[in-house]
């Protein structure tokens, strides 16, 4: 889908960008996406949330290892945007009343 997703940068206020934590095989074309869209001059205004998902699931690598392969604070500190990080299980719910908290907070600094 990553071909069209400029078509809805116009007025976005929000990014949530899902990684499969359960996958590090998709991490490089992943971060890749990532990359274009923090650089896309219409998404600079944009508050970014980044959702480690499907930590329910094992996997080889922790988090922090992904975090670190893909260089999180390297492109924290360059990114125009504003970024936060979440771990969640979108199948068991972990992690998103602070996902929800995030967009209430987004949102309510944004006006
Ligand atoms: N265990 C687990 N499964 C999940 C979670 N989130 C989504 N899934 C399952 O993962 C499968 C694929 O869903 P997604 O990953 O959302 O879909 P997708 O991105 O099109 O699929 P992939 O590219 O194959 O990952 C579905 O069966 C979902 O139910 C999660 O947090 N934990």
């Amino acid at each position: 889908m990553g071909p069209i997703w400029s078509s809805y940068y116009g007025n976005c206020r929000s990014l949530l960008f899902v990684v499969d934590a359960s996958n590090p095989t998709q991490l490089s074309a992943s971060c890749v996406q990532l990359l274009g869209l923090l650089s896309a001059e219409e998404l600079a205004e944009a508050s970014v949330l980044i959702l480690f998902n499907k930590i329910d699931l094992p996997c080889y690598m922790t988090i922090e290892e992904i975090k670190s392969l893909i260089r999180l604070p390297d492109l924290i500190a360059c990114a125009k945007q504003n970024i936060t990080t979440i771990e969640i299980s979108a199948r068991k719910g972990t992690g998103l009343s602070d996902v929800l908290r995030w967009l209430q907070d987004t949102h309510k600094t944004n006006g």
